[in-house]
Parts: structure tokens; C-alpha cells; sequence
């Protein structure tokens, strides 16, 4: 989890610089999830901190389990802020450079449950680009988005292998992360997976 949400940190830092940007400190609205995928989220606030962006959470359902419980404690000792509630959509568009969609990952299933579903809802409605970790929260993890009402991340970053509905990931910026599969396993699920450019952690699909 920890190198996972480095990669997103990564390719949060990578699809949209300060210098494109244009503020020295980018603002991320971290939004996570109840499982590991908000643990990425969270590991990846923190990451983001120390590459200079301004990171702040929305972690509405927190598991209590020691490892949630650590990731939380380490950012609010670095002073990352944790919202008590989701901003609008049009002051998360005013607020926010970049939005870290870190809700569900590949364990999600069946219809969205509270209060997930107007979080989901609210973000639909923003401009704001969204980094969705390892799946587009809310997509199917096999056929994505069949209404074609749910989010459109700008980037997605894949974990390990690329999901099967990456392949509907329509956004600009795709990479994927997690470096770290044994080649036997690969082997095993005939995982055609990229070389990693030199020491980077992500690699762009
Ligand atoms: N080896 C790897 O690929 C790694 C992946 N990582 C990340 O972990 C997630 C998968 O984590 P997991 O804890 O299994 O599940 P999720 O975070 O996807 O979600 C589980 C969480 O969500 C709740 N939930 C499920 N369906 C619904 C629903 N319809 N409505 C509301 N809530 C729902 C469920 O009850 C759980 O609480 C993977 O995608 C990666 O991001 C690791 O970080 C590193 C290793
Ligand atoms: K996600």
C-alpha cells in the first residue's frame, strides 16, 4: 500500500505539474474509500505533501483497523487536513487543481452504497480532473461504466496489471504502478506487463 499510493503521488505529480498548473503548491482533494484503495489514497496525500502539492482528505467511513488507523495518524501529524464534509461541486471546481479518486478498487460490488453514492454524485458534477486509483470508482471492475454516467477520470492508475475495464479509460493520462509482480506469477496469469523506465515506480500505458 505504501508503494502503491507512492505511484499514485507519482502520477498525480506527473499529469498535472506545478508548472502547468500554475500555483507553486497544487491543491488535491484526496477522497477515500473504506478499503485499501482509500489506503492508497491516504499513503498518497502524504506523498503528495512532500512533493510540494497541498493535499487534503475526505475519508467519510473510516475502518478500524491499525493500519487505516496509522495512515490517518502520520497526515494529521504532518497537518493534513481532514474534511468533515464534501464540498459542493462547484467549490470543489474552485478549490481544487486535481481531485485523487481513491473510493473502491477492484473489490467494489453492486450498486453504491451510502453515503459513497452522493459522494459519487458530487464528483460526477465536477471539472476539476480526476485521478482515479486502480479503478474508475463506481465502474464495474470487468465492464466499467455501461450508462455512461459515472466518472471520467482524466487519469487512471492502474496497480499491479491494468484492470479489465481499463480498456473503456477514455481520460488522457494512463499508467500503471506497483512494480513488484514475481515473474513466476506473471508468468502463471500471462501478464504482458511494460518495463519500468530506469527507477520510476509508475510507467505510462
Ligand atoms: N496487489 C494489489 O493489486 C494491491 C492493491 N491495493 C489496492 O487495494 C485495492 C483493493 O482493496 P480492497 O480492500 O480489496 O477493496 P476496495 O478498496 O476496492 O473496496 C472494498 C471496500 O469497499 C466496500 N464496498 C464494496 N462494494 C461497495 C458498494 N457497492 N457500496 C459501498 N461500499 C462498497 C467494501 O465493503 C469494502 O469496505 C486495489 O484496487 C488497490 O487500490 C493495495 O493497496 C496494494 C496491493
Ligand atoms: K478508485
Amino acid at each position: 500500500m505504501e508503494v502503491a499510493g507512492l505511484c499514485v503521488a507519482q502520477a498525480v505529480v506527473r499529469s498535472y505539474p506545478a508548472s502547468e498548473v500554475g500555483v507553486a503548491s497544487p491543491r488535491v482533494l484526496v477522497v477515500c474509500g473504506p478499503g485499501n484503495n482509500g489506503g492508497d489514497g491516504l499513503v498518497a496525500a502524504r506523498h503528495l505533501l512532500f512533493m510540494g502539492y497541498d493535499p487534503e482528505i475526505y475519508y467519510p467511513k473510516r475502518t478500524p483497523k491499525d493500519i487505516y488507523k496509522i495512515l490517518v495518524a502520520q497526515c494529521e501529524k504532518l497537518n493534513v487536513r481532514f474534511l468533515t464534509e464534501l464540498p459542493s461541486a462547484p467549490d470543489i471546481d474552485r478549490d481544487y487543481h486535481v481531485i485523487v479518486d481513491a473510493i473502491f478498487g477492484f473489490s467494489f460490488k453492486g450498486a453504491v452504497r451510502s453515503p459513497f453514492d452522493t459522494v459519487l454524485a458530487t464528483l460526477v458534477q465536477c471539472s476539476t480532473p480526476i485521478a482515479s486509483v486502480d479503478v474508475p470508482s463506481g465502474w464495474d471492475v470487468e465492464n466499467g461504466d455501461p450508462n455512461g454516467t459515472g466518472l471520467k477520470p482524466d487519469t487512471l492508475v492502474s496497480l499491479t496489471a491494468p484492470k479489465t475495464c481499463s480498456q473503456l479509460f477514455t481520460g488522457r493520462h494512463h499508467y500503471l504502478g506497483l512494480r513488484m509482480v514475481p515473474r513466476e506469477l506473471a508468468s502463471q496469469y500471462k501478464l504482458d506487463l511494460p518495463p519500468y523506465p530506469g527507477t520510476d515506480q509508475i510507467v505510462r500505458l
